[in-house]
């Protein structure tokens, strides 16, 4: 008897135990609803940040390397190096003026580590130590800088496998100024997939840009924006895993719990309303 009870407990912990694993791992693959996430203004975004190196002191340095870490890690996750079919995943990464153009930097230089061939776009440097030595960490890679931006897109399609863009995050205020222009408007007809950091370039940070780049992959960080809504690409992630509890409490943030140790999750969000037929956003 004590056998047959025996191999029927194993039996149960196998079962159970297979159900936790696929459990998890299904969790582990499942995006995350996006519920009562909280969706931020371009205001609110901008004093979350400040907070950030206030209140809690830390460095625009620690949070510019998570940003674009996390973001590396996404696009690595969805493009992975073994599925590119270009020149061993040649990528272009282009950057702003901003942090967003720094999180872009911290983005190429990860995706270097991790075997992919980033050629990077950043034409505008602020005078600043810190993305001096970002560029020159790039440099230091052997990472090719673009002198100039392709003028016509299929020369972009042809050569990347994917492009990364961190040319504006939420501080953009339109109407994009003339030295970005050309290059938005290029990018608008590249046919290889766009991935986002944080917020589309060129869209406005609410109200989205329906004539505006059409990324395939957005990666918000600490929060998505308001624009975020209007996104209806193939990937949404969340990266920036960077936000105390109590500054998510204070702004009521309702962040979706990261898988594990992950230092993105996904989000699914239900087609923006404008492109749901089904009904059920309405
Ligand atoms: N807490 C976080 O989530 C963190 C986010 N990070 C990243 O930082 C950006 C926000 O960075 P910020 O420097 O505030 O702004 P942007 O990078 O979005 O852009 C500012 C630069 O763009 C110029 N700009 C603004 N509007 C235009 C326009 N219409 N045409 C051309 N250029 C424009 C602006 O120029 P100014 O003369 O106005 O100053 C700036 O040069 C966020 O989105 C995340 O990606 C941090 O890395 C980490 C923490
Ligand atoms: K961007």
């Amino acid at each position: 008897m004590n056998r047959i009870l025996l191999r029927a407990a194993f039996c149960t912990k196998v079962i159970t135990g297979h159900l936790l694993v696929t459990r998890h791992l299904s969790t582990h693959k499942m995006a995350v609803e996006i519920g009562k996430l909280k969706f931020l203004g371009q205001e609110e975004a901008q004093k979350i940040d400040e907070e950030l190196f206030t209140e809690y002191a830390f460095s625009i340095d620690q949070l510019m390397e998570l940003a674009g870490y996390s973001s590396a890690v996404a696009i690595a996750k969805c493009y992975p190096l073994e599925n590119m079919k270009k020149d061993n995943g040649a990528l272009l990464v282009c950057c702003g003026p901003g942090n967003n153009g720094g999180d872009g930097l911290v983005c190429a230089r990860h995706l270097k580590l991790f075997g992919y061939k980033p050629t990077v776009f950043y034409p505008k440097v602020p005078n600043k130590p810190l993305f001096q030595n970002l560029r020159l960490q790039c440099e230091r890679m052997d990472m090719p800088f673009l002198s100039f931006f392709p003028s016509e897109a299929h020369l972009i399609t042809d050569s990347y496998n994917l492009v990364v863009d961190a040319l504006f995050g939420f501080s953009f205020k339109g109407p994009v100024r003339p030295e970005f222009a050309p290059i938005l408007e290029t990018l608008k007809k590249v046919e290889a997939p766009i991935c986002s950091i944080d917020v589309p370039s060129g869209w406005d940070v609410e109200n989205g840009d329906p004539d505006g780049l059409k990324p395939e992959m957005l990666i918000s960080l600490t929060a998505p924006k308001l624009c975020a809504k209007l996104f209806d690409g193939k990937y949404h992630y969340l990266g920036g895993r960077f936000v105390p509890r109590s500054l998510e409490q204070k702004y009521e943030l309702n962040l979706p719990p990261y898988p594990s140790t992950d230092c993105i999750v996904e989000l699914k969000q239900p087609k923006p309303a404008h492109l749901d037929n089904s009904g059920e956003n309405n």
